[in-house]
């Protein structure tokens, strides 16, 4: 995961917090996503948000929750984008098509647009800044759901074989597209004019996002920056494999991702 080695990058206090925010995001993902997956009910979800409301009391159960304990106790982190995550940790669960994409949207926002929200408070505004914090938050949330809509597009064939589809179902017939092309995995013309439409809206999200990236503490945009660049790459990776999301896995290799270091930090250096 990228954005954990883009934080090297930050002031020490900064990367521990993240780190904190982070290992708790992956656990709560690994409960709907990991092994253990298919025994998870919605009950150890609610259970997962009373260890949540105990570490943010100051009551961590373990290692993991103490580390996130002491991220609250430093940074104005609040509570309800964590919440937020296990909802949508709930829908997951049981919810596998998307009938429009504002539906899509609302998902996004949970289990992505939230880690946004999550880390505005510990990569800090900078003092100079005009922009409201509102904004700020804003490009924080468009970065997630840029992400999400990333890895929902990276991912189409791998979350077809576990019967789910992401996409949403209206814009896949008005593409003259059905499910069972999903499941069937042919690359056709309907496919790529669908999939350039995808694309282009979440290059959109990122485009707000890079705009938010300047308003942030000079420390934290140059990791921002590069691992939203980064992510955008595998925008470009599925347009390199002719759109076969069903059988390839679009990913930015190691060069490129090595590259994107230097520039970030020459455009981060820029002023806003
Ligand atoms: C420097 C930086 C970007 C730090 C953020 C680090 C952090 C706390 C990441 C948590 C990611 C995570 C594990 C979330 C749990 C749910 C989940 C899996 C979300 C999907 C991530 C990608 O996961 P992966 O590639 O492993 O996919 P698979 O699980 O294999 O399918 C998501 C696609 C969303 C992740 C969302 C973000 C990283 C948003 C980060 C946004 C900011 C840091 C806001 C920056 C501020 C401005 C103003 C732009
Ligand atoms: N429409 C819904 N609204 C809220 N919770 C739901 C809904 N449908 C299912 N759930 C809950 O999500 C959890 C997982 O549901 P599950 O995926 O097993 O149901 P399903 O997929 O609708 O049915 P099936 O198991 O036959 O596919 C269950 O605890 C269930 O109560
Ligand atoms: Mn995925």
């Amino acid at each position: 995961m990228f954005y954990v080695s883009g934080t090297q990058l930050m002031t020490p206090e900064r990367r521990k917090a993240v780190w904190a925010i982070y290992v708790w995001c992956r656990r709560t993902d690994e409960l709907v996503d990991g092994p253990n997956a298919s025994y998870i009910t919605p009950t150890a979800l609610d259970r997962w948000e009373k260890r949540l409301e105990d570490l943010f009391e100051g009551r961590p159960y373990d290692m993991y929750d103490a580390a996130l304990s002491d991220t609250v106790s430093k940074f104005p982190v609040d509570i309800q984008p964590f919440k937020d995550m296990v909802q949508g940790m709930r829908l997951d669960l049981w919810k596998s098509r998307y009938m429009t994409f504002d539906e899509l949207y609302l998902y996004c926002y949970y289990v992505a647009g939230t880690v946004g929200l999550m880390t505005v408070p510990v990569m800090g505004i900078a003092p100079d800044s005009k922009a409201s914090a509102e904004s700020v938050y804003n490009a924080a949330l468009a970065l997630g759901i840029a992400n999400q809509l990333t890895n929902i597009l990276r991912d189409v064939g791998e979350d077809a074989r576990r019967g789910r589809i992401y996409l949403p179902l209206d814009e896949l017939a008005q593409a003259g597209l059905t499910e069972e092309d999903i499941f069937r995995g042919k690359v056709t013309g309907k496919w790529r004019r669908f999939m350039k439409g995808q694309i282009q809206r979440a290059r959109l999200f990122f485009d707000e996002a890079e705009k938010g990236v300047t308003h942030l503490d000079s420390a934290s945009r140059w990791p921002v920056l590069a691992s939203l660049w980064l992510y955008r790459q595998i925008l470009d990776a599925i347009e390199a494999n002719d759109y076969n999301n069903f059988t390839k896995r679009a990913y930015v290799g190691k060069a490129k991702k090595l590259l994107s270091l230097p520039l970030a930090y020459a455009r981060a250096a820029v002023a806003p």
